[in-house]
């Protein structure tokens, strides 16, 4: 296959640096990874729907003002027809960027349902379809014959799922803990720095770290469907939400802050799953004050780092970025690559379209 085409569902952050990358990097990616991907179809709330089979135009999207709708253009309407994009747009892959919904995951999981269901293989960094409809997804795909991607669902580019799952192998993984929001280390790290709790999460959104709805970073929400992530993917795990206890950071004062530096201590929102001796796996999200001698304890700003504890390695820890638009976007592409040694193995056709 020597071309993808793509339908961008929602053209947030994460889409629109995918979309640079594309317009920006298309000639290197295409002598590095012998491929080239084109952009056919695009939908969001603010913009409406384009579909236009020959590709569009990115950079003519990318210049698009606020208050534009691609209604005035070939193939555009002023609303985001999801449904009939996702089913009817001659795209391969349907990259899935929409808002995640920490309680029931829609509308993503029926965005990613009928992109299986036509038979389009998917790429997503939205939590809530893996985390809350993951087992049934994966069915879908195996029944439709194509691929469903999330990579950038956990850490954001920094590739922690495959890692464990294919160079973890066969090591005994045991348990993971990790610093798993990007937004809420940066707030803890400038609160350490003397900025307001509000003051810190609107630098966070300003840099598009945080969610669409900040409280799921800074309450833990969003770490909790990491857990259950990690938990389900990597620990063989069927946990819920609802089985894994969740404290947020808001019960962090800048009083605890000073009180625990003065301890030589930093405050971390550490997520975790564990599986017990009688088998059981269960998970937590808490801030916890971690001393110096503490592998999390040096991790700054959006940086995110997971501690995989083995039986046969001890502990491997790994660190990244984890949140950013362009390296969630690099998530979606590492997604995209998989799909397409899958395709070039023969282990799945281009799409089913
Ligand atoms: N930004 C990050 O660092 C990061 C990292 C990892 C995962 N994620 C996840 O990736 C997804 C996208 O993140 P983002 O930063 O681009 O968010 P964003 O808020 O910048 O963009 C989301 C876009 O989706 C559009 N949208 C929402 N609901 C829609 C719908 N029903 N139909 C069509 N369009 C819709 C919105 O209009 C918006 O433009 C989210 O699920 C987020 O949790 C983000
Ligand atoms: N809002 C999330 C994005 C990555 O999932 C974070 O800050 O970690």
């Amino acid at each position: 296959m020597d071309r993808y085409d793509l339908a961008l569902i929602g053209f947030g952050g994460v889409n629109r640096a995918l979309a640079e990358l594309i317009r920006d990097r298309g000639e290197r990616l295409r002598s590095e990874l012998g491929f080239d991907l084109r952009i056919v179809a695009i939908t969001d709330l603010r913009l409406g729907s384009l579909m236009q089979a020959d590709g569009i135009d990115v950079a003519q999207v990318l210049a698009m003002r606020a208050g534009e709708s691609f209604a005035g253009l070939v193939g555009g309407d002023a609303e985001a027809r999801n449904e009939y994009v996702i089913r009817n747009s001659t795209a391969d892959i349907v990259v899935e960027a929409t808002f995640t919904n920490p309680l029931d995951g829609q509308p993503a999981v029926s965005h990613v349902t009928w992109a299986l269901e036509s038979g389009k293989h998917v790429t997503t960094t939205n939590k809530g379809p893996i985390a809350l409809a993951g087992a049934g997804l994966k069915s879908l795909a195996a029944e439709y014959g194509v691929r469903f991607e999330y990579e950038g669902s956990v850490l954001s580019g920094t590739p922690i799922l495959r890692f464990a799952k294919q160079q973890l192998a066969g090591a005994g993984l045991t348990a993971v803990e990790g610093i798993l929001n990007g937004t809420s280390n940066y707030v803890l790290g400038r609160m350490e720095a003397g900025l307001s709790l509000a003051d810190a999460v609107a630098e966070a959104q300003g840099l598009g770290y945080a969610e669409a709805d900040p409280t799921a970073d800074i309450e833990g929400s969003d770490v909790q469907l990491k857990v259950v992530i990690l938990a389900n993917e990597l620990l063989g795990a069927n946990l819920t939400t609802a089985d894994v206890e969740r404290v947020g950071i808001s019960v962090v004062s800048a009083e605890d802050i000073v009180a625990a530096a003065t301890q030589g201590k930093r405050w971390k929102l550490i997520g975790s799953a564990r599986r017990l001796p009688d088998g059981t796996v269960t998970g937590r999200v808490a801030p916890v004050a971690v001393a110096a001698d503490h592998p999390l304890q040096g991790i700054s700003g959006a940086t995110n780092a997971v501690k995989f504890e083995t039986e046969l390695l001890g502990d491997v820890t790994v660190s990244g970025p984890g949140a950013g638009r362009v390296e969630t976007a690099y998530a979606l592409l590492s997604d995209i690559i998989a799909i397409d040694s899958s395709v070039r193995s023969g282990l799945v056709a281009t799409s089913a379209v």
